[in-house]
Parts: C-alpha cells; sequence; structure tokens
C-alpha cells in the first residue's frame, strides 16, 4: 500500500514537473520567437531608417540650409548673374559635402551644375522647372537628367521681397541609390519601393522599376498591385498587405516620407521569417518532445520497478521476510518442471501459542523472525525454506535423499532449540517438531506436504522436540 502511495506520489509529481516545463518551454518559445522576429525588425528596419535619414534628409536638409544663405541667394539675384562665382559656390559645397549642387536661375533662365555644365531652361524642353515653379511646395524631391538618372532636392529660392529667383539644390546618381538598395536587399532580404502622390516610382531597389527616360513605372500597374486591385476597387493604403509577388509571400510597410511627399512601400519576405518561426517552433516542438519522451521513460521505470517490488512484496512473508507459500509453490512447479527430486521439511515450533500467551504477541513475532532466521542459516543455497503459515514453516531440500534429509532436520531443531531468546525479563526455551517427506518424482506439493504433516503429527505426538520421517512417492 506505502508502495502505491509512493509510486501515486512519485507519478503526481512528474505530472507537475511535466506540466511546469512545458510551461516553461512554451513561454521560452514564445519570448524566443518573439524577441527573433523584433531582432530582426529592429535589424531590418534601422538601417531602412538610416538609409532614408543619410541618402533622403540629409542632403534635403543641407540644401534647405544652404537655401538660405545670404551667399546663394546673392548669386541668384545679382542684375547680372555672376557664372564664375556660381560655378566655384558650386564646386566647393560639392567638395565639402560629396553631392552634386545646382542653381536654376530665373533671371537667365540657366542651370548651373557643381560640375560646371550648364543647361538652358526652355519651356518645352526643360519640364520640371516649370512644373514645379508653380506648385505651392517650397522644397520638391524629383527625379531627373535623364542621360544620367539623378534624385533631385528643388528648393525655391525668393528674395528678400518674396520674388522667385529660381532653385537651389542637390543631387544624387540614382546608381548610388540602386547600389545602395542591393546592398541593403542582399543582408536584410528587404525591397523598397518610393511613390511620389500619384504612385509613381521614384527610386526602388528592383533596378527595373526605376525612372528611364523620363517615364515612371506606375505602382498600381504591377502585377501584384492588379491581383489586388482585383479583390479590392479602391485601394487607399497599402499599409499591413500582403502581396505575392514572383510567387514569393511579401508584407508591405508604408512610411510617409512627409517633407517629399513620397511614401516608401518596405516590402518583408515572409519566407525568411517564416523559416525564423518554423525553426523556432520545431525547436520548442523537438525539446518538448525529448522531455515527454524522458518523462514516459521515467514513468515506464517506474512502473516497471513498482511491478517488480510489488511482486516481490506479494511473495514474502511480511514478518519473517521469507518466501510464502505463493513463492515456495512456485519455487517447487519449477523443481518439478525439470523432475529434481526432492525431500520437504514441516517445522512446527512446540507450544507456541503458549509463548504468546504468556510473554505476549509481540515477543511471540521476535521469536517467530528469530526461528525464521536460524532455519534460513541451517539450509543449503539451492533449499528453499519459506513461512508456511502461523508457525509453521517448510523446507524443500532439492536432491536430497531421506536420509540426508533427516541429518538437516536434526541440525535444525537442534539449532532452534539452541536459539538465544534471553533477555533482562525473562529466559524461554523454544523448540521445534520436524515432519520430513521424500519423494524421487513429486506429484504435488500437497502431497509431499500432507506426508511431512503426518511425519510431523507423529513428532509432536511422540513428545515434540523431535524429527519423524515419512517417505511417500508418487504413483
Ligand atoms: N505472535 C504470533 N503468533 C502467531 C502467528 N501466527 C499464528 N500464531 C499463533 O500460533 C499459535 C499456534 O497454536 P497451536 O496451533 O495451538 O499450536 P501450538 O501452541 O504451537 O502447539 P503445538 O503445535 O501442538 O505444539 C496460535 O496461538 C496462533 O495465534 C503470528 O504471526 N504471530
Amino acid at each position: 500500500m506505502s508502495n502505491f502511495r509512493n509510486l501515486h506520489r512519485s507519478i503526481l509529481a512528474l505530472f507537475v514537473v511535466v506540466v511546469i516545463s512545458i510551461v516553461i518551454l512554451a513561454h521560452f518559445s514564445v519570448s524566443k520567437i518573439v524577441a527573433e522576429q523584433s531582432r530582426a525588425h529592429q535589424r531590418s528596419i534601422s538601417p531602412a531608417h538610416a538609409l532614408i535619414v543619410e541618402h533622403l534628409m540629409q542632403p534635403l536638409h543641407i540644401a534647405q540650409t544652404l537655401s538660405k544663405s545670404q551667399e546663394i541667394k546673392s548669386l541668384m539675384q545679382a542684375d547680372d548673374i555672376d557664372e564664375a562665382a556660381i560655378y566655384n559656390t558650386l564646386s566647393r559645397l560639392n567638395q565639402e559635402f560629396g553631392f552634386l549642387f545646382f542653381i536654376a536661375s530665373e533671371k537667365n533662365r540657366q542651370q548651373y551644375y557643381s560640375d560646371r555644365t550648364t543647361h538652358t531652361l526652355k519651356e518645352g524642353e526643360v519640364s520640371w522647372y516649370f512644373k514645379y515653379k508653380d506648385v505651392p511646395d517650397s522644397a520638391i524631391a524629383d527625379i531627373g537628367k535623364w542621360e544620367d538618372t539623378h534624385f533631385y532636392i528643388d528648393i525655391k529660392i525668393f528674395d528678400d521681397d518674396g520674388r522667385f529667383l529660381g532653385f537651389f539644390g542637390t543631387g544624387k546618381s540614382l546608381q548610388s541609390f540602386i547600389e545602395l538598395f542591393s546592398l541593403y536587399k542582399a543582408e536584410y532580404g528587404y525591397d523598397f519601393i518610393f511613390t511620389d502622390q500619384q504612385r509613381n516610382i521614384m527610386l526602388s531597389s528592383d533596378p527595373l522599376l526605376n525612372a528611364r527616360n523620363s517615364t515612371f513605372t506606375n505602382l498600381e500597374n504591377l502585377p501584384w498591385f492588379q491581383d489586388l486591385k482585383a479583390d479590392n476597387e479602391a485601394i487607399h493604403s497599402l499599409n499591413n498587405t500582403l502581396v505575392k509577388v514572383d510567387g514569393h509571400d511579401y508584407l508591405i510597410a508604408e512610411v510617409n516620407i512627409a517633407p517629399f511627399n513620397w511614401t516608401l512601400h518596405l516590402l518583408t519576405p515572409l519566407q525568411a521569417r517564416q523559416v525564423e518561426i518554423s525553426q523556432g517552433f520545431i525547436f520548442s516542438i523537438v525539446t518538448l518532445l525529448v522531455i515527454i519522451f524522458v518523462m514516459f521513460m521515467v514513468i515506464y521505470h517506474l512502473l516497471y520497478f513498482f511491478k517488480q517490488d510489488m511482486h516481490k512484496n506479494m511473495q514474502m512473508d511480511p514478518l519473517t521476510q521469507l518466501p510464502n507459500r505463493a513463492k515456495v509453490e512456485l519455487r517447487f512447479g519449477e523443481l518439478q518442471e525439470q523432475h529434481v527430486p526432492m525431500s520437504c521439511l514441516l517445522v512446527d515450533l512446540d507450544h507456541f501459542k503458549s509463548i504468546n500467551d504468556t510473554y505476549g504477541h509481540n515477543t511471540g513475532d521476535q521469536v517467530l523472525v528469530k526461528a525464521a532466521e536460524v532455519l534460513q542459516n541451517s539450509i543449503g543455497e539451492d533449499d528453499i525454506v519459506g513461512r508456511w503459515g502461523g508457525e509453521e514453516f517448510v523446507i524443500l531440500l532439492p536432491n536430497t535423499d531421506p536420509n540426508r534429509a533427516y541429518e538437516v532436520a536434526q541440525a535444525l531443531r537442534q539449532n532452534v532449540a539452541n536459539m538465544n531468546l534471553h533477555s533482562d525479563k525473562f529466559m524461554m526455551k523454544v523448540t521445534a517438531s520436524v515432519g520430513v517427506s521424500y519423494s524421487h518424482a513429486p506429484n504435488s506439493l500437497k502431497e509431499l506436504i500432507a506426508s511431512a504433516d503426518d511425519a510431523l503429527y507423529q513428532a509432536k505426538r511422540d513428545g515434540r522436540n523431535l524429527v519423524r520421517v515419512q517417505l511417500f512417492d508418487a504413483a
């Protein structure tokens, strides 16, 4: 019963451990996945912001700051435009900041670049100047100079009286953006698409989408946008939209670049993220399965040992720790199968009732334990001693003839009589009577015991503390 309680407790403890492990593991798995995702997101978004700040905002701010300088204003409002002075200023700025700078003068309708080239701003030939001149915005981002496509920031310059003097600005070769984007894409897998308000693609990490000879690709003409349109007529925002580009899933994040009235569409490839997440899940599930498997093995072994233990206990006499009747019968069966001839001894303590009555049941128990020990020590390794019931013990002596069995019985009777049972309170004398039977080929233990019992009865009748033999042979 106590074994069962122990097993019950162990299984309960294991169950609690499994549940706690699963909860902890689930918690750590989710945390790990979230952390991994946040890290990946951070790792890719931060450089995206850095890229926008460094390559779009910084030129804008530099151009805006420089456009407020008196030097630029003076050069542009002079009655006689000093071309040499303009070139000197622009090339000095170019050396200082590393960008291309330009001045587009309203006075003489000429555009001067820091590389000391000039363009005449003739209506009908140069569209941007006349297009942006009349718009209310003071800073405009544009793509132009088609033979070597550039990204331009055009800042309007006015004199102190508010008269329009032209544009001052910076430019950056589109090729340099393409190189930047491809580096970024190779490292983080993200795609960029910058669009203006009409969804014309101004810049993109896909070189095929960038403007060529004043022809812009419109975002709405892209196949994946067409697919979206098929499902949803009016698409105002693409933020958090899932799209399929060339058979791969992408998630779009939109970033508004207010100073240019542009929108950046950041396309996140989901496949890589899915792989990362599924790797995280697979790791967690494998760990979970390993834990469950280990727990299963522990429980399995626990049950196995419990069963062994139970089985052992079920075949043991709890008081004397000798095999009980069932175990003796089992051992007899094994010997019988091998046709082993054997002697059987039935040992009964004499007047045991009076021991109980005189000294109490506990002392009686101690006598039984002591007698069991003496009997065990009086027989050989291959012999079997068990408690047959009450104060009666059975001994099987395989391959032992009646003469030898008689000698063994006499010796153990003597040993019992010599048992040391003295204590401060009493001096006790215990003896045992022994009945011996023998069979060359025993048919059943019952018959063998019955003969030994007859012999034991004779021993009792003849005065106790005696050995009597009754031979028995199976027919
Ligand atoms: N202390 C104790 N006593 C037991 C146990 N099993 C049986 N007994 C007692 O053993 C006694 C056996 O008594 P009887 O069968 O009359 O035999 P006896 O007194 O030994 O007399 P004889 O066998 O004729 O010599 C009974 O009083 C039982 O209660 C046990 O496990 N512990």
